[in-house]
């Protein structure tokens, strides 16, 4: 029997930096979130969705899954203060759910550009590695600086951008959210395993693959859904 393959979308964050929720902008005309979901939803490779939203839009997102008839969405729960709180929430309800979950996905809503391509990839790494999660190359010099003064200049050939999804055997991304060491902030997820010792692998993300953050993402992702970005 094939192996079980999950993800948890994590759309419950506050839009602080875009100033209004960029979860239901438009984007060409479907919102954030719808697209994200769309792209998952089409996976041949994920069997399972779990949708972690704001309290404030639980009931919104559940009307929007029954107008769209998603299929492989099995919850849709509130989040919680941080984004890896709100990931905990998730991973909590697929134990529940779905106790033979073997690799678990775990994705920003904010990231609607994520392909089939980069899905399967992700999970080709972690089926290899465990744990992987998608990157790009910096590509430009990186000044480490406090109080406005340069501190270093890391080796650029060593950086990279971490995106999502972030990929994992799900027993051990699971126990690693419950570690006394995940009560400390964690941006991304594979943090909470490097805190624990294991290594984490990456493979190719997209540059592309953006998460609409501030306003200025919206131009790149209406000239993304426009072909006018490869
Ligand atoms: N408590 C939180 C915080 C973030 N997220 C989600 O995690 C993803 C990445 O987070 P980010 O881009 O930082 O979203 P926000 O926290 O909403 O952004 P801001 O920092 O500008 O408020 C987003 O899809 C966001 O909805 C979440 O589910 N729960
Ligand atoms: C997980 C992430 O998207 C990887 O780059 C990023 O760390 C999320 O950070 P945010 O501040 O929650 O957007």
């Amino acid at each position: 029997m094939q192996e079980k393959s999950s993800v948890i979308i994590v759309a419950a964050g506050a839009s602080r930096r875009m100033g209004r929720d960029k979860l239901w902008i438009p984007l060409a005309g479907r919102v954030t979130l719808a697209r994200t979901i769309d792209a998952f939803q089409h996976s041949s490779q994920i069997d399972n969705i779990v949708l972690v939203v704001s309290a404030e839009r639980l009931a919104e997102t559940q009307d929007l899954c029954r107008q769209e008839a998603w299929s492989k969405i099995r919850a849709v729960v509130p989040g919680g203060a941080r984004r890896q709180d709100s990931v905990c929430q998730g991973l909590d309800t697929l134990a529940r759910l779905q106790p033979d979950c073997r690799w678990v996905m775990i994705h920003d809503g904010a990231r609607p550009f994520v392909t089939a391509s980069i899905i399967e990839a992700g999970l080709l790494a972690a089926q290899e590695h465990q744990a992987a999660i998608a990157a790009v190359p910096v590509k430009d010099t990186i000044k480490q600086v406090r109080d406005g003064k340069i501190l270093d200049t890391p080796d650029r050939s060593l950086l990279w951008t971490v995106q999502t999804p972030q990929v994992f055997s799900f027993p051990l991304i699971h126990q690693a959210h419950h570690s006394p060491l995940a009560s400390d902030d964690a941006t991304d997820d594979a943090l909470l395993l490097e805190r624990l010792g294991h290594q984490v692998a990456i493979f190719p993300g997209s540059y592309t693959n953006i998460k609409i953050t501030t306003q200025e993402d919206l131009l790149f992702a209406e000239a993304c859904i426009k072909g006018q970005v490869e």
